[in-house]
């Protein structure tokens, strides 16, 4: 069968090349060798499952990019599919119709709600200045980093999708949400998850833990689902056209689409519990760990923090608040954010497609339904692309005139159809928090020193949790 497709790594019955991932720690290391020893197209076996992996920029464009249409199907393992979703729902795992009609709806709906424009900055802000007050709440304690942005980040999430946001009252519910994220995502890497790969290791009681907490997990995040849909139905004014959240103009649409009797019904109960759970994990996960993992390099590279204080004097020069239209002043603040999100490299291994139709791949005839995978970690630590790739260093993204250098090769939401639906949103908040929290605050490692930069893997790279001090600027 390996004939058939571009030579990669010799997998092992069963397991494929899984465990060589996970045998690096950060499991990025595996898919670079791969590349040097094979080239930017190989093929790499997840259990029995063949991926063509693409890991160079130009090979991605003429591919995901060129030929968009071929490669926006998904791959999903139908076991894991039904235990956690009920079936193909939602935006992230779902193709054809479904995918395409949702994905235009929430894009649509983030536009309304305002991205890209002064409504949803000036709800960024206003989280902010609930987390600066947190931070100077502590007077001298220490912050504890990650929850601090989860709060901000989710509440950004949260007043999109439901119209509420995580004050005093609702933090328990985010910490219990969390600590369910946190599980899944850790359990997602447990080299125990190939077991779902086939579906008659159950009757071997292998992997059942695995399958047990996928149940568990999915209960507790439908209980919330469900009670969110339900109270929006009991306030919901379908006569009235605007609506204050995104659950309100689904359940308007819903009602609206509905299909005759008999017929599939696209805008229905299951995707949108679907939706809100791809939204919610995709929402806060990404971007809150971004922001973490940009305060962890600065603690580790005091330098850098340096020259950030240094422009916003300069370009700034007081405590107002920054927004979205200083953003192309701050050359360096927005060189630091890339260079976080580059070194963050978030997913280690990007979600996975399929082919929606037959190929010609490296002169390799790949039939529709192969994997296929745009391994964007790889392009982002690309040695010829990005020098030294695991040093930090803002100043890669600076022209020698002092511009900012536009990197085709910085590419952490993905590229092709299904790019990252969230960048607009993602790239606002990453912005507005981490410069207004630097105008404000000066960041300092607490007693422990500064935080590891350690990867803790799951779906997304997290940081070891750690905390800092925040230390008031006077202007
Ligand atoms: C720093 C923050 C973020 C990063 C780095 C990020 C990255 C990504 C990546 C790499 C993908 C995979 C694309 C592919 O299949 O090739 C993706 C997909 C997706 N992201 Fe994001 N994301 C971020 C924030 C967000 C936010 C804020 C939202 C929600 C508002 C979001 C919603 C989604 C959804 C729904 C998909 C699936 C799109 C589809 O399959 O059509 N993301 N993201």
């Amino acid at each position: 069968k390996r004939r058939n497709y571009p030579p990669g790594p010799t997998p092992l019955p069963f397991i494929g090349n899984f465990l060589e991932v996970l045998k690096y720690e950060a499991g990025y290391q595996a898919f670079t060798n791969w590349r040097k020893q094979f080239g930017p197209i190989y093929t790499y076996w997840l259990g029995p499952f063949p991926f063509i992996v693409i890991s160079e920029y130009e090979r991605m464009k003429e591919t995901f990019v060129k030929d968009g249409d071929a490669y926006t199907g998904k791959f999903g393992l139908e076991e894991a599919t039904d235990l956690f979703r009920g079936g193909k729902y939602g935006i992230i795992d779902t193709t054809g119709e479904t995918w395409r009609e949702h994905r235009r709806f929430a894009m649509h709906q983030l536009r309304d709600f305002g991205v890209g424009r002064d409504l949803m900055q000036s709800k960024i802000l206003l989280e902010m200045s609930f987390l600066a007050k947190d931070i100077e709440n502590h007077k001298e304690g220490e912050v504890k980093v990650q929850e601090m942005f989860d709060i901000a980040v989710g509440s950004v999430i949260n007043q999109f999708l439901f119209g509420y946001r995580f004050d005093e009252e609702r933090l328990p519910e985010l910490r219990q949400l969390k600590a369910l994220v946190k599980l899944q995502m850790e359990k997602a890497s447990d080299p125990k998850a190939i077991a779902l790969c086939f579906p008659w290791t159950k009757y071997l009681s292998i992997g059942n833990d695995f399958r047990e907490l996928l149940i568990q997990v999915r209960g507790q995040f439908w209980a919330f689902f469900q009670r969110q849909i339900d109270e929006h139905m009991k306030e919901i004014d379908f006569d009235q056209d605007e609506s204050k959240d995104y659950v309100e103009a689904y359940l308007k649409e819903r009602r609206k689409r509905k299909a005759p009797v008999g017929e599939k019904e696209i805008f229905s109960n299951e995707n949108l519990m679907n939706i809100l759970v791809d939204l919610w994990f995709a929402g806060l996960e990404t971007t809150s760990n971004t922001l973490t993992w940009a305060i962890a390099y600065l603690l580790n590279n005091p330098e850098v923090q340096e020259e950030i204080h240094e422009e916003l004097a300069r370009v700034i020069g007081s405590d107002r608040e920054i927004i979205m239209s200083d953003k192309n002043d701050l050359v360096y603040m927005n060189a630091f954010i890339n260079e976080s999100q580059r070194c963050a490299n978030l997913l280690p291994v990007n979600l996975a497609h399929v082919l929606e139709k037959d190929v010609v791949l490296n002169g390799y005839e790949i039939p529709k339904g192969t994997g296929v995978l745009a391994q964007i970690s790889t392009v982002m630590l690309d040695d010829k692309v990005f020098p030294e790739p695991h040093k930090f260093n803002p100043k890669r993204f600076i022209e020698d005139n002092g511009q900012l250098k536009k990197v085709d090769e910085l590419i952490p939401f993905s590229i092709g159809k299904r790019q990252c639906l969230g960048e607009g949103l993602a790239r606002m908040e990453l912005f507005l928090f981490t410069a207004n929290l630097l105008n404000r605050f000066k960041v300092k490692p607490g007693r422990a020193g500064p935080p590891s930069l350690k990867k803790r893997m799951g779906v997304t790279m997290c940081v070891e949790t750690f905390t800092c001090l925040f230390e008031p600027k006077t202007y």
